[in-house]
């Protein structure tokens, strides 16, 4: 038998975790027309990500495949994730990253359109921002950076390590596309991602309240 370079039983692990998280996330409307992109870190070299252009409310531990930190496949034929880049980055930056889920939600989608023009959403005042790793209270504000967006996932993904250089963040948008999101282990990364698209469809609510 071929001898990987990871582990195979984490790798079966992570696959069943995506799995059943992506279908969730898909079945709240959130990954439209195959959208959407998922993994998590498997080592020090290596995280199992969501094979591209795969319908993510119909994923199979099949539709999981290996890649590199340089976004590399390993050990399979398959394409990886047109974003690959947008995930392999942070594990490569950040150790402690052990998840990292984007989405398409209506909500995320209309929020980046929204706040383009500024370059962020800020978000302050709410009981929910304690959902954020490292936050304590709710008397705190953040501004979820709102790059634009392009297919040059090298270009993108150097905007990324800008914004990582001048602030502390569990996720960002991108105009007309969507959300990241991660966190330390699927679980913190869910918490994130639901905590952001609250956070954004309360500030959507303000605008059209006019409040
Ligand atoms: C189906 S359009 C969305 C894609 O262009 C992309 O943004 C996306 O999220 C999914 O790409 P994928 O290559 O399947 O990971
Ligand atoms: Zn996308």
């Amino acid at each position: 038998m071929e001898n990987l370079p990871f582990d195979t039983a984490r790798l079966a692990a992570c696959a069943a975790e995506i799995v059943a998280n992506t279908r969730e996330l898909s079945a709240l409307g959130w990954t439209p027309a195959t959208s959407s992109n998922f993994s998590m870190r498997l080592d020090d070299r290596h995280a199992a990500i969501t094979v591209s252009g795969r319908d993510k409310g119909r994923l199979v531990a099949e539709d999981i495949m290996v890649v590199d930190f340089r976004g590399q496949p390993v050990a399979t034929p398959h394409r990886p994730s047109a974003e690959t880049l947008l995930h392999t980055q942070l594990y490569a930056r950040y150790p402690e990253i052990g998840c990292v889920l984007h989405t398409h939600s209506h909500v995320q989608t209309v929020a980046s359109r929204l706040y383009a023009p500024q370059g962020h959403v800020h978000l302050e005042g709410y009981e929910l921002l304690k959902a954020f790793h490292g936050n304590h209270t709710h008397e705190m504000a953040i501004d979820v950076p709102v790059l634009a967006n392009t297919q040059d996932m090298p270009e993108l993904a150097e905007w990324v390590e800008t914004l990582l250089d001048q602030q502390p963040m569990w996720g960002y948008l991108i105009d007309g596309h969507g959300l990241y999101a991660w966190g330390r282990t699927m679980a913190e990364a869910r918490r994130h991602l639901e905590a952001f698209e609250f956070l954004f469809a309360c500030e959507l609510d303000l605008r059209r309240l006019n409040a």
